[in-house]
């Protein structure tokens, strides 16, 4: 599908959707409960892949019904730590998240599990992950024998050490922390190099927690530490239940939704004189390193405002200049960063990013290419993505979303404060994360006409 998003303002209240990531982390843990209710779940086409695999595994969700798209609450049947073999193969779709969970899920069901993805998920790497599991005694395996699904796992998995890069995939610690905990003898996650993405694994021990779930970050001496960030390994103890208290869990609202919102706003968020400005609820503090967003941009000029405790953030247009970024824990915040370093003065560095390469398409080089459609000009490095503010001057053109949510989002967010009408390709995968990302928009005054 096309949209076609012309240059305008916007203003108004709205309401930031549901955690993608908190959201599969949710269900995935109800899943390997005995059965809980999860509240304010996101229900998107990545959720609903994790969703599908839950039931695979032999729990219920939505007791068996299709998942409605405006489902305020889910409960699931679990399948209390013992996945069933599957009876088909496992389609992930699009989401790096469900397929690295569910293989570790898979690798503790007594039987064969295959698990497959969209072209854009069987290009991403698992090797990581395969290998550590091998090194526990399981058999999983790439069909193509290049560590890219689809993917064979038989397990039983009965845990002990492993030793695990971190600097390709956090979830890789994510998937071996869930499944580790049902184990018999727990695992023992041991880095052989930073830990990228790391607020993403203070997500899963965050949830982890809610469940009932001992997970431990360690240091290099195997003490352990704060958080995820600067961790040499991770232990969970085996032999653990899930059980969330009162056997519910409420998502919290998505930070990385959330910069497309407040992008939009810091880039054309205009008051209308009568102090109405651009509002986003459902902002409360969660372990989301995306929230990082409200920082970078008051750090580039804008006018934020963040009440923690009413969990609103509020925006205004203001002119913005360029900064240096490190996304090394927000890989997703790259798109919306390199939009707002388009329409900044000066450069905007947007470092240690080759990881943000490896997602549902390589972010870096489609977002040089896309804003440069545009009149935006970057200078791509492995690492670092510069975008030159003062030489870019947005203007309306015909761009491709690369069937990436982050990139439609970001592409339409740069229309925003573009010259005339920009036409973007592809813009139903929206429906990985912000299903009603272009209602919202145009609730808020973006002039954006669908193709059917
Ligand atoms: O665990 C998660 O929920 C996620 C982890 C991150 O991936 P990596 O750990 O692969 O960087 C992030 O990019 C992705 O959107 C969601
Ligand atoms: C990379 C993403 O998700 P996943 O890894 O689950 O596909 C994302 O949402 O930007």
């Amino acid at each position: 599908m096309d949209v076609h998003v012309t240059g305008s303002t916007v203003r108004g209240s709205t309401r930031a959707p549901s955690s993608k990531s908190y959201t599969h982390r949710a269900l995935l843990a109800a899943g390997y409960s005995d059965g809980a209710t999860v509240r304010s779940p996101l229900v998107s086409a990545d959720t609903k892949a994790t969703a599908r695999a839950v039931s695979a595994f032999g729990g219920r969700v939505n007791a068996g019904d299709e998942i409605p798209d405006d489902a305020k609450t889910l409960a699931i049947d679990g399948f209390g730590g013992r996945p069933a073999v599957p009876e088909d193969v496992i389609d992930c779709m699009n989401s790096g998240t469900t397929m690295r969970l569910v293989t570790a899920a898979a690798a503790l069901a007594d039987g064969t599990t295959v698990l497959t993805g969209d072209g854009s998920l069987r290009s991403r790497p698992q090797g990581p992950l395969l290998d550590a599991l091998s090194d526990l005694g399981v058999r999983a395996e790439s069909t193509r024998d290049n560590g890219l699904a689809p993917l064979v796992v038989t397990g039983p998995l009965a845990g002990g050490e492993v030793a695990i890069p971190g600097d390709v995939s956090s979830q890789y610690v994510t998937a071996l922390l869930m499944a580790g905990a049902v184990t018999d003898d727990g695992i023992e996650i041991d880095l052989t190099t930073a830990l990228k993405s790391a607020p993403y694994v203070d997500i899963t021990l965050e949830l982890l927690g809610e469940f009932g779930i001992e997970a431990t970050p360690v240091d290099d001496g195997g003490d352990p530490i704060d958080g995820a960030a600067g961790a040499a390994g991770f232990v969970v103890p085996g032999g653990q239940t899930y059980e969330p208290a009162g056997g519910s869990y409420a998502v919290p609202g998505d930070f990385s939704s959330i910069s497309y919102l407040l992008a939009a706003g810091a880039i054309a968020g205009k008051s209308g004189g009568d102090g109405e400005t651009v509002r986003i609820e459902g902002a409360r503090p969660s372990a989301q390193g995306d929230a990082a967003i409200v920082e970078i941009a008051e750090r580039m000029g804008a006018a934020v405002d963040w009440d923690r405790d009413a969990g609103a953030i509020t925006v205004e247009h203001s002119p913005l200049s360029g900064v240096a970024v490190d996304v090394g824990d927000t890989p997703d915040l790259l798109p919306t960063i390199a939009v707002l370093g388009a329409v900044a003065d000066g450069d905007t560095r947007i470092e240690n990013c080759e990881h943000v390469r490896y997602k549902e398409t390589d972010r870096v080089s489609a977002m040089a290419e896309e804003l440069g459609k545009m009149g935006a000009e970057t200078t791509e490095d492995p690492d670092v993505l510069t975008v030159h503010g003062d030489e870019s001057d947005l203007r309306g053109a015909t761009v491709d979303g690369r069937a990436d949510h982050r990139i439609v989002m970001a592409l339409a967010v740069a229309a925003l404060a573009a010259e005339g009408t920009t036409t973007i390709r592809g813009a139903e995968h929206v429906d990985v994360s912000f299903p009603d990302f272009f209602e919202t928009m145009a609730d808020l005054g973006m002039d954006v006409e669908r193709d059917k």
